[in-house]
């Protein structure tokens, strides 16, 4: 059992907590200036609050403000050298956040997932605490990297799931476009990506040996890959996680203190 707060309850902060309570082991306060907020998680926390000194009798405290509020909040929250702070703000550094405060701190770049268990995360070698791992254990898998491989990772694994509702939707698409209902369409394709992540992560063989494993001689996988294999769609996707991955790293420029 960790006694957890979360400071900011909307999409991330909300996922986590709904995450946490999956297995009810943990006591979950939930700290949020909005009201409404508070209200939407309130039957997965075992408590909630507009009062931030809540969380100062907690072991592990997860920051999931927006970037630019993770000062502001630091300013009003005292924590001991006991406490670990979990930062989640994307382009916030460790150092940031340890100038701010007492407590040990520790950076994690998490995904929407939590919420259904299945969050992938990244998680900074410093600061990494059994409290900590016991959380992220229950929300998902997680990785330990070095700090500054959390521009990749926040464009990867944080932003990740957009890339991927967006190729979900993409091929929902081209069922409702040959005649499938559209809860039809969205089911097949939602299950799809789910069966071929698990695929991925049992499975010992590579991606291309599994794109093999599908593709039947002279049958109907093989015509849509060779459309994918000639187009630049590889590609796309690698840009697209450049981008957010380079807007990542501005963002930690723009909270450099030094
Ligand atoms: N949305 C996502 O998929 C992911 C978000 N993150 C990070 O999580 C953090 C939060 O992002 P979202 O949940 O998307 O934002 P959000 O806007 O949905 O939630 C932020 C919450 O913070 C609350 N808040 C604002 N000021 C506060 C204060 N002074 N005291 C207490 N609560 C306050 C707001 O009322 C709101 O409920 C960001 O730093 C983001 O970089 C990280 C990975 C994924
Ligand atoms: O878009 C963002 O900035 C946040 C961080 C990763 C996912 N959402």
């Amino acid at each position: 059992m960790v006694d957890v707060s979360v400071i900011g309850c909307g999409n991330m902060g909300g996922a986590l907590i709904s995450g946490f309570a999956r297995d009810g082991e943990h006591r979950v306060t939930a700290i949020d200036a909005d009201p409404d907020a508070l209200e939407a998680i309130e039957a997965d926390s075992t408590e909630t609050t507009t009062d931030l000194s809540a969380a100062e009798g907690s072991e592990v405290v997860v920051l999931a403000v927006k970037p630019d509020v993770v000062a502001t909040v630091l300013e009003d929250l005292e924590l001991s050298s006991d406490q670990t702070i979990v930062t989640v703000a994307a382009g916030v550094s460790r150092a940031f956040v340890a100038d701010r405060t007492d407590a040990t701190v520790v950076r994690v770049m998490p995904n929407l997932a939590a919420e259904t268990g299945d969050m992938a995360a990244a998680v900074t070698h410093e600061g990494l605490s059994e409290g900590v791992r016991e959380l992220l254990e229950t929300v998902g898998e997680y990785a330990v990297v070095d700090e500054e491989l959390m521009d990749v990772s926040t464009a990867v694994n944080g932003s990740g799931p957009a890339f991927v509702f967006y190729l979900i939707g993409a091929m929902k698409e081209a069922g409702i476009e040959g005649g499938l209902e559209p809860e039809q369409a969205e089911t097949l394709a939602a299950q799809t990506f789910k069966g071929a992540a698990e695929t991925v992560l049992r499975d010992e063989r590579s991606v291309d040996e599994l794109i093999d494993a599908v593709c039947s001689p002279n049958g109907t996988t093989i015509e849509g890959m060779e459309v994918l294999w000639d187009s630049d769609v590889e590609g796309k996707v690698i840009e697209a996680v450049q981008a957010a991955e380079r807007r990542s790293a501005e963002i930690a420029e723009e909270f450099d203190d030094e």
